[in-house]
């Protein structure tokens, strides 16, 4: 993409990047575990002392009071510290995807519509959804258990040095087995869990796209095929999830069998010399106690090393989103006291790839109490040059400036721009809760007032509740041209000083048209006004025609008589 790009995410966003993030949380996590660790070893210790005592020292109970305090003391400090250890580590990620959430969703507002263009909405929503809520397990328990599983293990095999040799051999060469293969497993479920997130991307784009469209599929009489591919998407992620389930199962099983095998030999070996009376009761029992805690790390990172797994496929789609460049101008939401008078272009070129320009060198002026009318063949450029307008395209070259009456150009003039699209965004709600979305404190006078200059008052007050009927998702309850004009009201709330309006009368009949026109008209008396059409009753009200051709504008009266 040759577009040129405002504004880079900083950061590294790879896996390895956000752990470094939370290295602070992480670190405390793994320096409370490696206490508790230390405090496991001593209350092991003592447990395996007080049983010496009362089997072979013929100690009473009382005997082992002050043993027993340490017991209890050990077990509540390191049951309390793995407590705070866990809670460090959610801590710390629920920060991390909190952050994460808002970067990479400022991130899509900088890329903006056009950069998403190629980008299934469905995909977006799962990688925001799913997909980050699948990086949580990977902070919270693979990160802490992949640092304990160094941490502890070590303690326990040095304890078992100092206790038993030839346990400690057994010990030391069964368990650098378990890591060597979930390697081993890892690599085939890796591929697995990159296609199971896969299907659920498709999944997600597919149920979106088979909603939006379930009208034209109807029509189509292809509801039905629509739903079939739906569900059997659905049902081959159901397998790839048992699959994924079967491998962490069989891991799971093996790792046991593993760490059985070890534990057993350890306690053949031990038993068979203590009987010969080559070793004690007391060192035979710890170290039996110690070896079950020695493979439990490497058996809690087995457990959870599917989140590694899960978190790399995801974070393969979350990347996709932070590599999209940002092509949309940011601009702060404060409406300017100062009121524009004109919006010039100035040498303004566009391009969505590199060396193909689809805008080169365009000069014109839009003025204030002025109503502009774009036009030109499909595909000339026009939604491109509104793109420029709204900042959610940068120019290649040239420059839009925006002045007041004392000729002072402003820089943040982008948010005094009213935008309505061709097919308006109305949300399942009623008329008022629609028309607030521009100003959430709006009384109702306000929104009957800006209803009254749109010419939507008398439909919206004909309504069964009024401005408290329900109109449905998209405005499903209403007509074409009640949308547009309720789409206008709800703009005209923003009180803005330049109104855009993409076709606002394509698709209505001649009565709706004429009244859209004419409320159009209106506001522009005392606003910027720039529409794109082709024809009907709102090019009879321009005062500017700008036709977009082969890449250039061309204005002048004879437009206004042939647009006519
Ligand atoms: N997001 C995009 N990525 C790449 N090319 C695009 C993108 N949007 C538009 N174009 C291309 O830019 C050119 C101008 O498109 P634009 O939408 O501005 O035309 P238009 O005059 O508004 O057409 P219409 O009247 O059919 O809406 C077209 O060739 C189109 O294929």
């Amino acid at each position: 993409m040759s577009v040129k790009v405002m504004m880079q995410s900083s950061g590294n966003k790879t896996l390895a990047g956000f752990t470094r993030r939370i290295s602070f949380w992480l670190g405390a996590s793994v320096l409370l575990g490696g206490v508790a660790a230390v405090l496991l070893v001593l209350q092991l210790t003592v447990f395996a002392q007080i049983v010496a005592g009362l089997a072979f020292q013929h100690h009473s109970l009382a005997d082992e009071i002050p043993a027993l305090k340490w017991l209890v003391f050990f077990l509540v400090t390191r049951a309390l510290l793995q407590w705070a250890a866990d809670m460090v580590a959610a801590q710390g990620s629920l920060r991390l995807i909190s952050n994460l959430r808002s970067e990479l969703l400022q991130h899509l507002f900088n890329v903006g519509p056009v950069g998403m263009a190629g980008h299934a909405t469905g995909a977006t929503v799962t990688a925001l959804d799913a997909g980050l809520e699948g990086l949580e397990p990977y902070f919270t328990q693979y990160m802490p258990r992949a640092a304990m599983m160094v941490v502890l293990p070590f303690m326990i095999l040095a304890t078992v040095l100092h206790l038993d040799g030839w346990s400690f051999l057994i010990l030391a060469c069964t368990g650098p087995l378990i890591p060597v293969f979930m390697a081993l497993v890892g690599y085939r479920a890796q591929a697995i869990m990159d296609r199971q997130w896969t299907q659920l991307l498709l999944l997600g784009s597919s149920f979106l796209d088979a909603l939006q469209g379930m009208t034209s599929l109807r029509l189509l009489g292809r509801a039905r095929d629509a739903v079939a591919a739906v569900a059997d998407m659905a049902d081959e992620y159901r397998c790839t999830t048992m699959s994924v389930m079967k491998v962490a199962f069989l891991t799971s099983a093996v790792l046991e069998f593993f760490a059985s095998l070890s534990i057993a030999l350890v306690a053949v070996v031990f038993g068979a010399r203590l009987l010969e009376g080559k070793a004690d009761f007391q060192s035979a029992f710890l170290v039996l106690l110690l070896a079950p805690e020695y493979f439990m790390p490497l058996r809690a990172f087995s457990a959870s090393y599917h989140a590694r797994q899960n978190a790399t496929a995801a974070m393969a789609g979350i990347s996709k989103l932070f590599a999209l460049p940002a092509m949309a101008a940011r601009h702060e939401n404060q409406l300017l006291a100062e009121t524009l008078v004109s919006v010039k272009c100035e040498n303004l070129s566009a391009e969505y790839e590199a060396n193909r320009p689809v805008l080169s060198n365009i000069n014109c002026t839009f003025a204030r109490g002025t109503l502009s009318l774009i036009t030109g063949e499909s595909g000339a450029g026009k939604t491109t040059l509104v793109r420029l307008l709204l900042g959610l395209l940068s120019p290649v070259t040239g420059r839009i400036v925006a002045e007041d009456a004392h000729g002072i150009a402003h820089r943040d003039w982008q948010s005094n721009i009213g935008w309505v699209p061709q097919r308006p965004c109305l949300v399942h709600g009623t008329v008022a809760e629609n028309l607030r979305m521009a100003s959430p404190q709006a009384d109702i006078a306000s929104l009957r007032n800006v209803a009254r200059q749109a010419d939507a008052l008398s439909f919206i007050e004909s309504l069964p509740q009024g401005f408290d009927t329900l109109i449905g998702e998209r405005g499903t309850c209403l007509s074409g041209g009640q949308v547009q004009r309720l789409a206008l009201a709800r703009v005209l709330l923003r009180k803005p000083q330049i109104l855009i309006l993409d076709e606002p009368t394509a698709h209505l009949d001649p009565e709706s048209e004429r009244r859209v026109a004419t409320a159009i008209a209106h506001v522009a008396t005392h606003c910027i006004v720039i529409v794109i059409a082709h024809r009907g009753a709102i090019i009879t009200h321009a005062q500017q025609v700008l036709r977009v051709h082969k890449g250039q504008v061309f204005s002048g009266p004879h437009l206004l008589e042939h647009a006519a």
